[in-house]
């Protein structure tokens, strides 16, 4: 039994460009539709999935007659656009045949650097998942160069693991999980079914590609399964061609190999606070508010704030002082320093007629908040 993805509410789903493209042949439609069949049933168990597929590039390259893969960046973007078309055509009539739609969403690097863009985008997913969307998410290939690109899937379906804090990363490949070494390569291989995400040995066990059709290889989703279990989440790579995967996974059954995230992402999030040094700015807090925070375990709302210092964006992380200046608090911030001065004093039912607009009624919420 595994019951990693039983337990889990927020899934991320990737599927990589020899899947998709049934080795570099064109879509895969059959395979398509029993993944949309399958993401149907677990959005009815009540979970949210984000779907992360490669395949434009491998699909382009076919729509526009190229034998080989072509070596210009400009020729790639071409391909990555064109056969970007392909794949949300048939994601949308696939899941459309469940009553779900679709979104597309492409990201770049530069997306997720910016604080303000990074927010932007986990708002944005998080909102079509709440109304019910499957998104659809692929590098942004047409406006990156190599040097800024992802560059494979692997890393961003884990960026998208941290960006809304998913329980659980399932990566499908064209074998059955990661092995003590290349199964191609090396026939006595060894299927791995457990580990710790982030364990170097299992950095030594993985290899790269093994066709011209993937990008990252073995290596590329073990290094995934690190970064995604730094907010949390555990990793999954399986068999993507067995056709009921994801739905055996769902039913708990061990199948794949299992990298398991060491903390969980309430704690994760904790931590990464707790490791911020220096904060963007400081917000003062009265004696209500200090109460609120230290001994109930409370948010803090505006109405506890009596000043505001420095200047600082919104998602910075900031220190929560008490009126005689000590430190109270780490947490991240719902509202940007100038929102939080003209907010300041005021009850949270009043937020939106001064700003225009409603973050939270937080100023800070608990679960983004540690105390010092
Ligand atoms: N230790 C390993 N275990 C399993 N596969 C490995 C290993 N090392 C290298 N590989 C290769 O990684 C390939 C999967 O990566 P890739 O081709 O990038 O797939 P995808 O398109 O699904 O991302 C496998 O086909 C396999 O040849
Ligand atoms: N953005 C690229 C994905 C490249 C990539 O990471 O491929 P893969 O190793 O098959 O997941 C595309 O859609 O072709």
């Amino acid at each position: 039994m595994n019951s990693v993805i039983q337990k889990a509410n927020r899934i991320i789903i990737k599927v990589g460009s020899s899947l998709v493209t049934n080795d570099g042949r064109g879509l895969d439609h059959a395979a398509i539709a029993r993944w949309a069949a399958q993401i149907a049933g677990l959005r009815a168990l009540g979970k949210q999935v984000v779907l992360v597929s490669s395949g434009a590039i491998a699909e382009g390259m076919l729509r526009l007659g190229f034998e080989r893969r072509p070596t210009d960046i400009h020729e790639l973007q071409a391909c990555a656009a064109v056969g970007q078309m392909g794949l949300a055509q048939i994601y949308e009539t696939s899941f459309r045949a469940h009553g779900l739609g679709t979104a597309q969403v492409l990201l770049t690097h530069a997306d997720l650097a910016d604080r303000e863009r990074y927010l932007n985008a986990r708002s944005t997913l998080t909102t079509l998942l709440r109304l019910g969307v499957v998104p659809i998410i692929n590098e942004n290939d047409t406006v990156v160069t190599d040097e800024i690109k992802f560059g494979d899937n692997d890393t961003l379906g884990a960026l998208v693991a941290n960006l809304i804090e998913a329980d659980a990363l399932i990566i499908l490949t064209d074998q059955h999980g990661l092995y003590s070494a290349d199964p191609r390569k090396d026939p006595n291989a060894k299927l791995i079914q457990q580990g710790r995400a982030g364990d170097p040995a299992l950095e030594a066990m993985a290899g790269g590609a093994g066709s011209d059709i993937g990008r990252g290889g073995m290596l590329t989703k073990i290094l995934a399964a690190k970064r995604a279990a730094k907010s949390g989440a555990h990793t999954i790579i399986a068999w993507g061609r067995d056709s009921d995967v994801l739905a055996r996974l769902a039913r708990g059954e061990a199948i794949g190999t299992e990298l398991s995230a060491q903390t969980g992402h309430l704690t994760a999030r904790k931590q990464w606070m707790a490791d911020h040094l220096h904060t963007a700015g400081q917000v003062v807090l009265d004696a209500g508010a200090v109460q609120k925070l230290t001994l109930e375990g409370k948010s803090l709302l505006p109405i506890g704030v009596v000043d505001v210092k420095g200047e600082f964006g919104r998602g910075a992380v900031i220190t929560c002082v008490a009126e005689d200046g000590r430190a109270v608090a780490r947490g991240m911030s719902n509202y940007t320093s100038a929102e939080a001065r003209r907010i300041m004093r005021k009850p949270s039912a009043e937020i939106e007629a001064i700003l225009g607009f409603l973050e939270g009624p937080e100023l800070v919420h608990r679960d983004n908040m540690v105390l010092v």
